[in-house]
């Protein structure tokens, strides 16, 4: 790709994002990363051969994407440090912060920009991300491809048509490699609990997490048919999934994922954004 990316923003999110981009044939050249110090720079800097910046105007001066990659507190004064360089050059801004609205974020970097929301997840340092895209009405079909071609770089892209439905992406994919990751921390300390190394206990979760994700994607079976299959009538999985039914696992999941909805929505209003 030819055009020129700058991230705002060099954390957990945007390390991600970059890292997926180069492993795919992104261009580290292509790339600039800001952040005010040298002390976050240094390490993306020689970990991907990328650009770095302390100084967002001028990392954004050259950019034809700018990817807002700052915590979501910070955006509004990241925005307007940033508003007079934007107008000048009006590249597609892409933000991956939770719970901002596009609308906010056009607003506070000077209005009428073609603004893409993204919630990424982490798993994108590893080309295997999650993201759901929401694009404003001043976004073209180029921009969108575009946006597009960048995720695609790091996993799954997912368009919806409604803004608000990003929360729900927020539950589902946004913040879910943390259950998983809850899940193969309680699925190792049981297996210790049964007398396993922990090592062992935790490769062994972690394939098998691997392995149903794997499954469940190439098969055109779904996920309940696939759980049936692994049930034997009367045998072990029957035992241990008769057990998370009744303790009420479906009904835990929804709640978090409604809390963690709950939360993207809260955000923005703290924001003072809605
Ligand atoms: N961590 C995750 O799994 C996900 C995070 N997000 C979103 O990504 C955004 C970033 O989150 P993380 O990467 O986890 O945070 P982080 O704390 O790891 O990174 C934030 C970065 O912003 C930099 N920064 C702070 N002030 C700045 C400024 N004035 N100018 C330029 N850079 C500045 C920091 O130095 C740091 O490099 C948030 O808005 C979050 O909602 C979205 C999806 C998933
Ligand atoms: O926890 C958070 O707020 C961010 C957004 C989604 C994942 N991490």
């Amino acid at each position: 790709m030819a055009s020129r990316v700058t991230f705002i923003g060099a954390g957990n999110m945007a390390s991600a994002i970059i890292g997926g981009m180069i492993d795919n044939g992104f261009s580290p050249s292509a790339i600039t990363a800001t952040s005010p110090s040298d002390a976050f720079l240094a390490p993306v800097h020689e970990r991907f051969g990328i650009h770095t910046n302390t100084d967002n105007a001028a990392a954004v001066g050259q950019a034809d994407v700018v990817v807002l990659a700052v915590k979501p507190q910070m955006m509004r004064d990241v925005c307007e440090g940033l508003r007079d360089v934007v107008q000048r050059r009006r590249p597609l801004i892409i933000s991956v912060a939770a719970g901002l609205p596009a609308e906010a974020l056009e607003h506070w970097l000077g209005g009428d920009l073609a603004v893409v929301r993204c919630m990424p997840n982490t798993p994108s340092l590893v080309g295997a991300g999650a993201a759901g895209l929401f694009a404003n009405a001043n976004v073209s079909d180029e921009q969108r491809r575009l946006a597009t071609e960048l995720l695609e770089a790091v996993g799954l892209v997912e368009w919806v048509e409604e803004e608000s439905l990003l929360d729900a992406v927020t539950a589902v994919s946004g913040s879910g490699p943390a259950y998983f990751f809850l899940m193969l921390e309680a699925m190792e300390d049981a297996g210790v609990s049964l007398g396993l190394p922990a090592e062992t206990a935790r490769r062994l979760a972690m394939q098998t997490a691997l392995g149903a994700a794997k499954m469940a994607q190439q098969s055109d079976k779904t996920p309940a048919e696939l759980k049936r299959n692994v049930m034997s009538p009367g045998g072990t999985t029957e035992r241990a999934i008769e057990h998370l039914e009744s303790a009420g696992l479906r009904r835990i999941m929804g709640e978090a994922l409604e809390a963690c909805a709950a939360r993207a929505r809260e955000m923005a209003d703290e924001l003072g954004t809605r």
